[in-house]
């Protein structure tokens, strides 16, 4: 956020869905109005003068039923409030009521603005002349909204100026309208392979040229390269992966309903590597009969074999039944461990830092053996002796950029440090409360191997830990997989990309 928007935001105007301010002039539909102006040079008093004259002028129905408007107030809640597309979209959608095409016009504008929205800047910048940083945010918004119909969709080209101008307009962005139908005049220029072209000009380094081709940061390519080490030659399919559109999976509830009961009802098919999967092309799962009983449960199906390898790694010694989830909001694997647990005659733990989520963990494990408890997991005030331990790590969820379009220009390299620190912690602690001869299984969905190989490699140089083969609690699928721990990828996998491995104290 710039200095100008962190004013913006904490002067109370609270956005486009902000409360109406006393004397603020007139709200929704017109509730762009009081928000301030043009970000840098732009932002004088004319310009919110423009806008709130604008706005009265052009009477905003306070009814969304433009598929457009849908997807801007969906970019400024990603940009304002920092929400997850996939979270947010679908409360926005149904608020807006509208029909079939609109609704999938608008979900199509905002993964795929939100996805591209790196890029976007990058020839948005060429084609203003100025960097975005100097674009007041929300004409920023509109202009990635526009680009990405010129570059990215068969909207024709006049349909999508003339949209993205009329749309500066009813948000009240008179005066930045102009600017906006030049620039956006200027991107018909070329199209995204003339875009990429010009971007690429002059630049040699293979990395930072397949960050512009694929839409990515630069990074996040250098880590996924490290990562997939001597198959990086698989990089442009892994990048390609993130674009594409991710099936639906749902886990059939162990214990409650078969692979093969839950793919005969919903149409889907039963997966190959996790025997409770079933794989969906797409649609509303939350819909769905099975879903809505509680027998099934959408869940990647990488993410299904994390908590499949917590349940069924050997142990030595017999499993006294306590097993524990260490970071479990909001619930999905605690809720596969728990119905496990449930057949095993185990109980489960589930500890999770922020309340709202431990909330979460307790509507989705309802009915099961799992005892939820706000703690932080490095110091969760458990008795320690745990037969089962996973550490999900809140990590940078860069092997999940397929479903969450947002996330890859949100993150950035200062994360990693902060959530290796974290991750480290979490770990040591996994190991000093699973019992001897029990297991631990640190799971991440991040290829990124600072959060990967490092951490596990830290945890068996300072805490003498065991590094077991995790494929031993896998199944026969995954038998191929090098190990000794196992790194899912979607373009090899159809899964997001969870790291998984086991360990074990050294006392045994
Ligand atoms: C990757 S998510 C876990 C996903 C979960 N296992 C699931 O399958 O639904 C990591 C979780 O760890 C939680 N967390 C972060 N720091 C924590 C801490 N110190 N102790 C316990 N939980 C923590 C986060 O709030 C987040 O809910």
């Amino acid at each position: 956020m710039s200095d100008d928007n962190r004013k913006r935001a904490g002067s109370g105007s609270g956005g486009r869905h902000g409360p109406k301010k006393q004397g603020s002039g007139p709200s929704r539909g017109n509730s762009s109005k009081g928000r301030g102006g043009e970000r840098g040079r732009g932002g004088d008093r004319s310009h919110r003068q423009d806008r709130q004259r604008g706005g009265a002028s052009t009477g905003r129905q306070p009814q969304l039923k433009d598929p457009r408007a849908v997807a801007l107030d969906l970019l400024t809640s990603v940009r304002e409030r920092g929400a997850y597309a996939n979270l947010e979209l679908p409360s926005l959608l149904r608020k807006a009521k509208l029909d079939e095409r609109d609704t999938s016009l608008a979900t199509e504008l905002s993964y795929g603005t939100t996805r591209a929205q790196g890029q976007l800047d990058r020839i948005i910048a060429k084609a203003a002349g100025r960097s975005p940083a100097k674009i007041d945010a929300e004409a920023l918004d509109v202009l990635r909204l526009g680009a990405y119909q010129l570059l990215y969709t068969r909207v024709a080209q006049h349909a999508a100026v003339d949209t993205t101008v009329e749309l500066a307009k009813r948000e009240g962005l008179i005066r930045a309208a102009g600017f906006i139908n030049a620039v956006m005049h200027k991107i018909t220029a070329h199209d995204l392979a003339g875009w990429t072209q010009i971007l690429q000009q002059g630049i040699t380094d293979p990395f930072e040229r397949m960050a512009i081709g694929t839409a990515h940061p630069e990074w996040i390519v250098r880590a996924f390269a490290n990562a997939l080490g001597k198959d990086a030659a698989e990089l442009p399919q892994l990048l390609a992966a993130d674009d594409a559109r991710p099936k639906v999976h749902l886990a059939a509830r162990p214990g409650a309903i078969t692979a093969e009961e839950l793919a005969l009802i919903t149409g889907g098919d039963e997966a190959e590597l996790s025997p409770y999967a079933v794989h969906l092309p797409s649609g509303s799962p939350g819909e769905l009969e099975p879903v809505k009983e509680h027998l099934a449960a959408v869940q990647d199906e990488g993410s299904q074999l994390v908590a499949l390898a917590a349940a069924n790694m050997p142990l030595e010694g017999e499993d006294s039944g306590r097993w524990l989830d260490l970071c479990a909001g909001p619930g999905g694997k605690a809720t596969m461990l728990g119905a496990l647990a449930d057949i095993a005659g185990a109980e489960v733990t589930a500890i999770e830092v922020a309340a709202h989520r431990a909330k979460l963990v307790e509507g989705a494990t309802d009915g099961l053996p799992v005892r939820v408890k706000v703690a932080d997991g490095r110091k969760p005030g458990l008795e320690p002796g745990f037969d089962r331990v996973l550490v999900d790590a809140p990590c940078t969820g860069l092997g999940a950029l397929r479903r969450r379009p947002e996330s890859r220009w949100r993150r950035s390299p200062d994360d990693v440090t902060e959530l290796t620190a974290l991750q480290k912690e979490l770990l040591a602690s996994a190991l000093e409360l699973v019992r001897p001869g029990g297991v631990v299984v640190y799971a991440t969905c991040s290829p990124h191997l600072p959060e990967t190989v490092s951490v596990v490699n830290d945890a068996v140089r300072r805490h003498s830990a065991e590094l077991l083969d995790v494929r031993e609690g896998l199944p026969e699928a995954l038998a191929g997989e090098e190990g000794p721990w196992v790194q899912l990828w979607p373009h090899r996998h159809g899964t997001d990309a969870m790291f998984m491995c086991a360990l074990r104290r050294s006392d045994a």
